[in-house]
């Protein structure tokens, strides 16, 4: 039976095979990886990808989908909201250390998707993510550009980022509204050690108020802590590379 997709479920199947098949080079899975897809759906990149490593884990919310996925000899289907799943748990029943996580991912809920796997970064090898590239674009951006925000420090700190492929909305059935692109995430191997909920809030506070100098927004959050080092709060936000704000929530 045909299926409708799901607005509510963020629901934009690929339908270019090229894309597809640049989408999969890209990832390059090799045969026993293990790997986990967020979102199937229709298996647009599921098939491809499951021939070339022969087993895949799959995590979809949609009741009638994952009902069709378990057909498939091949997958392990996951029925479930991504944002509850334990990755580190599903590492651990896989019996491996790390794992290749991939998925065109429903829009909507992107980011806090990014955060949730933010928190299981120590299991896994690699990310391959199709997104808005609007947020791609802010997830690389440098500092002093416009798209240099809370998300880029947040996963710049932790993560090797690059823009791998740009995909159009015609690729798409239906098309989204927007442009999307792929992002391969690489966790980095000797990150600063820090507790993330402090550098979040940091940040949260540095970009709350972007136009202003920080000495209005986290200048006063320094002193509420009585910060005693050094830190330049005659800047913009947008003006701090990664980097400093690492070494700041060190220091506090
Ligand atoms: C953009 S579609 C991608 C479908 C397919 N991978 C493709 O590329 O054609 C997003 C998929 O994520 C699923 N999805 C939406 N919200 C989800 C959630 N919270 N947890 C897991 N899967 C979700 C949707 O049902 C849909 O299958």
């Amino acid at each position: 039976m045909k299926h409708i997709p799901r607005k509510r479920f963020g629901q934009h199947f690929l339908s270019d095979r090229l894309i597809i098949e640049g989408i999969v080079d890209a990832i390059a899975p090799a045969p026993g990886q293990p790997m986990v897809e967020i979102g199937p759906g229709l298996a647009a990149l599921t098939q491809p990808l499951v021939e070339r490593v022969g087993q895949l884990t799959v995590i979809e919310l949609d009741r009638d989908l994952a009902r069709r996925l378990r057909e498939h000899p091949q997958l392990k289907v996951i029925e479930s909201d991504v944002l509850k799943v334990d990755f580190t748990a599903v590492a651990q029943d896989l019996q491996v250390p790390k794992l290749r996580v991939v998925g065109n991912l429903p829009y909507n809920i992107s980011t806090p998707i990014l955060f949730h796997l933010l928190e299981h970064v120590d299991v896994v090898q690699d990310q391959h993510f199709m997104l808005q590239k609007e947020v791609i674009d802010r997830m690389v951006a440098s500092p002093s550009t416009s798209d240099y925000g809370r998300l880029s420090v947040m996963l710049q700190w932790r993560y090797a980022m690059e823009n791998v492929l740009f995909v159009p909305p015609e690729s798409f059935d239906p098309p989204p509204r927007v442009d999307s692109a792929v992002v391969r995430m690489v966790p980095r191997e000797t990150p600063a050690a820090l507790p993330p909920k402090l550098l979040e809030e940091l940040v949260q506070v540095a970009f709350s108020q972007r136009r202003k100098l920080l000495r209005h927004t986290l200048g006063r959050w320094l002193e509420a802590r009585a910060f005693a080092g050094q830190f330049d709060t005659q800047r913009r936000a947008e003006e701090v590379p990664v980097a400093e704000y690492v070494a700041l929530a060190q220091a506090l």
